[in-house]
């Protein structure tokens, strides 16, 4: 599976060599109005920048025809302190054997979800003059909006765009645009609280103690990155987002009712069906290195659709940039030692980002 994807993420960013390539490229990206720009523009055919191989798509399109179904796990009892041995056992087999889980009844009211999947509508369906005034490649500003944050790095471009929230906790209310500001305030709260409830229940799941992951950091740093998946025109062409694993610890994603994200699963694309209320979350690569491989972290991907459009809201806990991670000693042993060398969180995460999307491969770099 990671030998396809380092075929595939070649590392050749001939992209960026290539002229003709560069100028369609920057002239998409100098509109500052992302797909949706391009559909707006009522476009018959994509734009060649998202067009991606036959060979690579004819692989793609034999998809989501898998009788395996994406674990969904009840977490109706979660706030009442201690976790019952049948979700510890649930979680534990869906982390191992999945790195993907879809979860019910985890206390954040529906009403919540809803207003955040309408409020990342109304943003990305405003005025571009407003819309525009966000748009930004800073890794540094905490909140941007662009289409492809890899735009200039990566084979393909994505056919979608995307507002980026970093470090949420320290941000001013008046720095998030108006038409989401309420929803993604509230919906951060409740997240944050979910966030620690699952590391619990993760830690329960490695026979650690309940607080070891939340003690490593793991919930504190995170960054909220809301999708928007315009309707496309030729969905055969190109993908939403390319095959990839998240870098982080945890990603807890919510998602619209259009059904477009498959995981990898055995060898087989398996959709992840979009649940009224519940939320997905997967493990990152930097908890499958902290928990030396007990843990999987899975690629996936995001089929583009004639319908549209789907939104999508994923919170990538990235865990605390102070720290440095390495695989926890009691997950070690002399048969089994650490399988992975020390990660410096801000190195880890300059890494990923100065890479595209399908080229990550935080597990082969750090591996020792
Ligand atoms: O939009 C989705 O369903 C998935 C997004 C995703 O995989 C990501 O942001 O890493
Ligand atoms: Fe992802």
């Amino acid at each position: 599976m990671k030998k396809k994807m380092s075929m595939i993420g070649t590392g050749d960013f001939s992209a960026k060599l290539d002229p003709e390539r560069m100028k369609e490229l920057k002239a998409f990206d100098d509109t500052n109005a992302g797909v949706k720009g391009l559909v707006d523009a009522k476009l018959a055919t994509i734009p060649k920048i998202f067009v991606r191989p036959p060979e690579e798509l004819a692989e793609e399109l034999k998809s989501g025809q898998t009788d395996y179904k994406v674990p969904i796990i009840d977490l109706s009892d979660i706030h009442k302190g201690n976790f019952s041995k049948e979700i510890i056992e649930e979680v534990r087999f869906a982390s191992e054997k999945w790195g993907f889980f879809q979860v019910v009844n985890h206390g954040i009211p529906s009403t919540v979800l809803d207003e955040m999947i309408d409020g990342v509508r109304l943003f990305n369906e405003e005025e571009l003059q407003v819309k525009k005034k966000f748009y930004s490649r800073d890794h540094l500003k905490k909140v941007r909006f662009n289409s492809n944050y890899d735009l200039y790095k990566s084979r393909f471009a994505n056919w979608r765009d995307t507002l980026t929230i970093s470090v949420p906790h320290q941000l001013d209310p008046e720095e998030l645009p108006a038409t989401c500001r309420k929803a993604t305030l509230e919906y951060i709260k409740h997240i944050k609280i979910l966030g620690e409830h699952l590391f619990e229940l993760l830690s329960e799941a490695l026979g650690l103690k309940v607080d070891h992951l939340r003690k490593l950091g793991c919930a504190d740093g995170s960054t909220i990155v809301c999708h928007y998946y315009p309707a496309c025109p030729n969905p055969e062409l190109t993908l939403g987002a390319s095959k990839h694993s998240d870098p982080g610890t945890l990603t807890v994603l919510l998602q619209s009712q259009i059904c477009s994200l498959q995981v990898l699963h055995e060898g087989e694309w398996v959709n992840v069906h979009p649940i009224p209320g519940a939320l997905v979350i997967n493990i990152g690569d930097l908890l499958q290195i902290i928990s030396n491989d007990r843990l999987k972290s899975v690629e996936h991907r995001v089929i583009a659709r004639h319908e549209g459009p789907r939104i999508s809201v994923a919170c990538f806990f990235t865990g605390s940039s102070s720290m440095m991670y390495s695989p926890i000693k009691e997950l070690t042993s002399e048969n089994d030692p650490a399988r992975y060398r020390e990660v410096v969180l801000s190195e880890y995460i300059s890494r990923f980002m100065s890479l595209s999307l399908d080229d990550k491969s935080s597990l082969d770099h750090y591996k020792q």
